[in-house]
């Protein structure tokens, strides 16, 4: 009997399976919407200008390749936390603000959920929004903490349900931790008001809950990295000792790099050390330290005040070509097509996503049909759609819907 013959065949991911579909269609016209990666006008990969000037100034600098410490690239991981929580923030200025890099978003909620689950002494319980990104759930079970839900979307509007946030929030047990979409919720593209956040941040201190927030897409939803950071540092200037995890996949490009950060604002030098030290003891038994090419590059954009300012003027450009594509869409659904339903979320919903309001059944039959491939919760990302695909696509919606 062999070792293995236990083993059941698992489901494939519900996120990156669809990429594995779209692959292995044949069909000219099929268009991949699954995956939250950006592609530009013509649909192919984007690497960023400032990324390729920035590796040319690494090539030439003739760096080695020797570890990285356990908590990755020092001047990079400060350089990450000041384009978070920004030049004025006060624990930031008073070296209070514990940083590690980590092996992009992902890596970054997984020390966080490591982290909390082993020195966190209120709670064990960490609330996701329903819905949240597939992967966060088996992110936090993994890390030995017990994931509940927090009302967040709502069907009938195709919004935010406010009040059901409000409610479950205040209904959490004191000191839960709560995980928040800092920008550009995925998958419903849905952001509270920057009022909204700040009645969330009072009843987060009411509730005494540990804001734990996810910014996977700073820059990336309205074009701004200090717009999009708004929460972030909102809650911070409140007072909240918030736990961040960064990902620079999406606003510099460098998804396959593994790029992001892992902080959490502690009271003081001290207590920062001492945090610091309990981070090192849970990553290195997990990957020991991170990679360095990526942190190299996105520490030289970040460096450079020149590189920076190209930066921010790309990820702007990524942002506004996906609001271009909202606003397209919007038009041959609601104005050529006629379309049935109400599309109007299609504008008003920000970053990589849209939550089309699509059923299983519709975006199985766009597979199937017209070699759409969306995930099975009816999110599209924005970035796959292109003046040359666009048409065909708002025509296989409606095809679908009627
Ligand atoms: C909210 C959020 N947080 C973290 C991540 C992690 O990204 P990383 O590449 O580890 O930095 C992603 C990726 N989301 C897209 C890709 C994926 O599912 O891995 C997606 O939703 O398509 C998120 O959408």
């Amino acid at each position: 009997l062999s070792t293995w013959s236990a083993v059941p065949a698992g489901p494939p991911d519900p996120i990156l399976g669809v990429t594995e579909a779209f692959k292995a269609d044949k069909d000219p016209r099929k268009i991949n919407l699954g995956v939250g990666a950006y592609r530009d006008d013509n649909g192919k990969p984007y690497i960023l200008g400032s990324v390729k000037k920035a590796e040319e100034i690494l090539a030439a600098s003739k760096p080695d390749k020797e570890y990285l410490p356990i908590t990755g690239l020092p001047e990079f991981t400060k350089r990450a936390a000041l384009l978070a929580y920004g030049a004025d923030s006060a624990p930031l200025t008073q070296g209070a603000v514990a940083v590690t890099q980590s092996i992009s978003g992902t890596g970054a909620l997984r020390i966080g959920g490591a982290f909390l689950a082993r020195h966190y002494p209120h709670s064990k319980i960490i609330y996701l929004p329903v819905p949240s990104w597939g992967n966060h759930t088996p992110i936090f079970r993994d890390s030995g903490l017990e994931v509940r839900g927090y009302r967040y979307f709502d069907k009938k509007t195709v919004g935010l349900d406010f009040e059901g946030l409000k409610a479950d929030l205040q209904a959490a047990p004191e000191q839960s931790i709560v995980l928040l979409h800092a920008c550009a919720h995925n998958p419903t593209g849905v952001d509270p008001t920057q009022e909204q956040w700040a009645q969330i941040s009072d009843i987060v201190k009411e509730r005494k809950l540990f804001p734990f927030f996810d910014m996977a897409y700073q820059g990336f939803a309205s074009g701004s990295t200090t717009r999009d950071a708004f929460a972030v540092r909102h809650f911070v200037t409140q007072g909240h000792q918030i736990a961040l995890a960064q990902s620079f996949a999406k606003n510099m490009g460098l998804y396959g790099e593994r790029v992001g950060a892992f902080s959490l604002v502690t009271a003081d030098p001290a207590e920062k050390a001492r945090v610091d030290s309990q981070l090192k003891i849970v990553i290195r038994p997990m990957y020991s330290n991170p990679p360095l090419h990526g942190a190299l590059i996105a520490n030289t954009i970040l460096g450079d005040t020149a590189l920076y300012s190209q930066w921010e003027g790309e990820v702007k450009g990524m942002a506004d070509r996906i609001i271009s594509m909202r606003e397209k869409l919007y038009g041959l659904l609601t104005h050529d097509l006629k379309t049935p339903g109400e599309w109007g979320h299609i504008k008003s919903q920000i970053g990589m996503f849209s939550f089309t309001g699509l059923g299983p059944e519709q975006t199985k039959r766009l597979a199937e049909k017209a070699h759409v491939y969306m995930t099975a919760d009816g999110r599209i990302s924005m970035a796959g759609l292109n003046a040359g695909n666009i048409e065909y696509f708002a025509q296989s919606v409606d095809a679908a819907v009627k």
